[in-house]
C-alpha cells in the first residue's frame, strides 16, 4: 500500500515563517499520531526484533534513573503500549500509582490489553489516560517521578513539553528522558543511519511501514544533540541535568531534577 510521507514533509518542508506555525505544528501533531496508531499493532515486535531486543535494557535504564521507589506517583509520558510503565509498576509497587499519557488510542489500547492480558497484580496501579503531552490536565507538582522513552523527539514543541514536565514534578524530583542519542560522532551517525535505511526500513517494508519508519532518520537528524537537551533542561529551571550516551551511542537519556 503507497503511503504518502506526510511526517517527512513535517520534518523537511521549509515553511514561511510569516505563515500561522501554530497550524502548522497542529497538522504535524496530527500526522504523528496517526502515524503511532498505523504502527500500534506491530511496534512493540518490531523494537524487540530491530534492536535484538535491547531496548528493553535501555527503557530499564531510563526508568532506574527516575529513582522512582515504592508508594511513589509516578508518569509515564508517551507511554504508547506501555512498556515503561510496567516497569514503573515493579518500582512503585501496589501502594503506588502510575499514569499512562499518551494521545495514541490505538497505543493506549495495546497498552491496556498487555496489563489485563498479565498476571501480575501490580500492574492494577496503573491507568492510561489518552492526551497531549503539550497540555497535560494534571495539578503542578503532581508527580514524584516522570519518565519519557522515546517521546520527546517526537513533539512539535520541546520547550512547550519541558516546561509541563517541569510543571507537573515535584520539586527535588526527577525527569528521565530516553531517545535516540543526535550524536557529535560521525561514525556512529553514520551507524545509525546505515541501521536505518538499511536493516529498519527494509523490515518495516514487510508491513507496509517504510515510510513510518524512515521518519526515525529525518526525526533523529532534527532532534536536540546530548548538550542541548541538558541547556534546554536547565533552561527549562531545572537545577541539575545530565545526558548519558547509551547503548553504545545510539540512544541517550537525560536526567533532570527539578
Ligand atoms: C525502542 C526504540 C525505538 C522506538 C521508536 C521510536 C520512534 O520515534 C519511532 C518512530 C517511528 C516508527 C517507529 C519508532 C520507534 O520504534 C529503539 C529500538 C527500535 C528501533 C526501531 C531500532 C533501532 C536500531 C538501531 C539504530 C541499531 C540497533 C543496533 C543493535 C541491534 C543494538
Ligand atoms: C516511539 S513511541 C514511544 C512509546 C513508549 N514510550 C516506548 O518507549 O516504547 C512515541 C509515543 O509518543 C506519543 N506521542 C507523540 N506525540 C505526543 C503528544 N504530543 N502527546 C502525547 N503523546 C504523544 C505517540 O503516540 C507514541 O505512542
Amino acid at each position: 500500500m503507497a503511503l504518502s510521507s506526510p511526517v517527512s514533509s513535517c520534518a523537511h518542508r521549509r515553511y514561511n515563517i510569516s505563515s500561522s506555525s501554530s497550524r502548522i505544528r497542529i497538522r504535524c501533531s496530527n500526522e504523528r499520531q496517526a502515524l503511532f496508531n498505523r504502527i500500534s499493532p506491530v511496534y512493540d515486535n518490531l523494537n524487540d526484533l530491530l534492536s535484538l531486543g535491547q531496548h528493553r535494557i535501555w527503557k530499564r535504564m531510563a526508568v532506574s534513573w527516575t529513582e522512582a521507589k515504592k508508594g511513589d506517583n509516578v508518569l509515564d509520558l508517551c507511554c504508547g503500549s506501555g512498556d515503561i510503565a510496567f516497569l514503573l509498576s515493579e518500582k512503585v509497587g501496589l501502594h503506588g500509582k502510575v499514569t499512562g499519557y499518551d494521545f495514541s488510542k490505538d497505543q493506549l489500547l495495546v497498552a491496556a490489553s498487555r496489563q489485563h492480558l498479565s498476571l501480575k497484580a501490580c500492574y492494577n496501579n496503573i491507568v492510561w489516560i489518552e492526551g497531549d503531552a503539550l497540555d497535560m490536565p494534571f495539578p503542578d507538582t503532581s508527580f514524584d517521578a516522570i519518565a519519557v522513552g522515546y517521546g520527546l523527539r517526537n513533539l512539535v514543541d520541546r520547550p512547550k513539553a519541558m516546561n509541563e514536565i517541569f510543571r507537573v514534578l515535584k520539586p527535588g524530583s526527577k525527569v528521565s528522558i530516553l531517545d535516540f542519542n543526535k550524536s557529535a560522532s560521525p561514525f556512529t551517525t553514520s551507524i545509525q543511519e546505515w541501521a536505518i535505511d538499511n536493516v529498519v526500513v527494509p523490515v518495516a517494508s514487510n508491513y507496509g511501514l517504510a515510510k513510518e519508519y524512515k521518519y526515525l532518520k529525518s526525526s533523529i537528524r532534527e532532534f536536540l544533540t546530548g548538550r542541548e537537551l541538558e541547556k534546554l533542561a536547565l533552561e527549562t529551571g531545572f537545577s541539575h541535568a545530565k545526558h548519558y550516551e547509551i547503548g553504545g551511542g545510539l540512544m541517550g537519556n537525560l536526567v533532570a531534577t527539578r
